[in-house]
This record gives structure tokens, C-alpha cells and sequence, in this order.
């Protein structure tokens, strides 16, 4: 933004911006659909996942009704939950979501699903490690 305010050049407005940063891990067995090798076949990983939540303002949630998070560090973390109560823990992730168990697709369908639990302005950022020296980001932040 630029803006002259007695003959002052402003040309940066400085925003307040809170980053939130939390760490999960999930089992879970999966296997590439059509992959034409050893990840064709049923296997497991500990996924480590981190969330990154970005915001200029903070805001109220499920369970504190005054605007003092940028979301609750619970909505950030549901894929760590038992695959029986919602998570992908001990799950199987070829029946937990709806594409291919890439650790591309499963990175976009936890951005998807953590979208439709937090408010809309937060930008957020999902890593996930499907082993120790593979891992993907999927963001929605211009790149
Ligand atoms: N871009 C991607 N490539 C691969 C994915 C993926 O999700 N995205 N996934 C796999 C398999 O799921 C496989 O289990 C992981 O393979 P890999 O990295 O080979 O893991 P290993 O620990 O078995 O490593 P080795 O080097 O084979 O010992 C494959 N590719
Ligand atoms: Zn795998």
C-alpha cells in the first residue's frame, strides 16, 4: 500500500501476524493404487505431519467464546485421532479418503478437511513425512 500522509511515503503498513506451528504423528497402512511396484503393496508408515496456521487477527472457537486464538490448536491436530473416531490413526488410508494415498493427496485432503474446521482468512501450510527423508508441503499461500 502506498499512501502520502504529510508528505510521509508510507509504503509498507506493518500487520500484526501470528504463526501457529504443531506437530502430530499417525500409523497408518496404505498402498499406491496402480503403482507398478513395492508401494503397490499393502504397507505402513508413522506419518509425522506439521501444521502451520497463519494469521493478522485472532479469533473465538469451540471452546473460548473471546477472540484470543488464530484457531485451536485441537482443530489443527483431528488427523492424529483413532481412524475410528475421525483421525487416521491405525487407519487405512486407501478407506479414509476419497484420491490415491500419495503423501501429496493425503497432504491436500488434511489441508481440505483442517480448511473446513478453522476460519476462512487463516493461511495454512501441511507438511507430511512419509518417512524420515521423504516429505511434502502443500500450501495455499501464493507460491
Ligand atoms: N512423490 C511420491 N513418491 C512416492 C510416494 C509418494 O507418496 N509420493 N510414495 C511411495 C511409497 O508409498 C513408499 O512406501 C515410500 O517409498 P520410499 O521413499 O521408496 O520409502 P522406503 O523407505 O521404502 O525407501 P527405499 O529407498 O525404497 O528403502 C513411493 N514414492
Ligand atoms: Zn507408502
Amino acid at each position: 500500500m502506498i499512501s502520502l500522509i504529510n508528505d510521509i511515503k508510507i509504503t509498507d503498513y506493518i500487520m500484526p501476524t501470528w504463526t501457529l506451528h504443531t506437530e502430530f504423528k499417525f500409523d497408518a497402512a496404505h498402498f499406491i493404487e496402480g503403482y507398478d511396484g513395492k508401494c503397490g503393496r499393502m504397507h505402513g508408515h508413522s506419518y509425522k505431519v506439521k501444521m502451520t496456521a497463519k494469521s493478522n487477527k485472532l479469533n473465538p472457537s469451540q471452546y473460548l467464546e473471546t477472540p484470543d486464538m488464530v484457531c485451536d490448536f485441537k482443530e489443527l491436530k483431528w488427523a492424529a485421532k483413532d481412524s475410528e473416531k475421525g483421525g487416521f490413526d491405525h487407519g487405512f488410508l486407501n478407506e479414509l479418503m476419497p484420491e490415491n494415498t500419495t503423501a501429496e493427496r493425503i497432504a491436500e485432503f488434511i489441508h481440505k478437511e483442517t480448511k473446513s474446521r478453522i476460519p476462512g482468512e487463516i493461511e495454512l501450510t501441511v507438511t507430511v513425512w512419509e518417512t524420515e527423508t521423504s516429505w511434502v508441503e502443500y500450501t495455499d499461500k501464493d507460491v
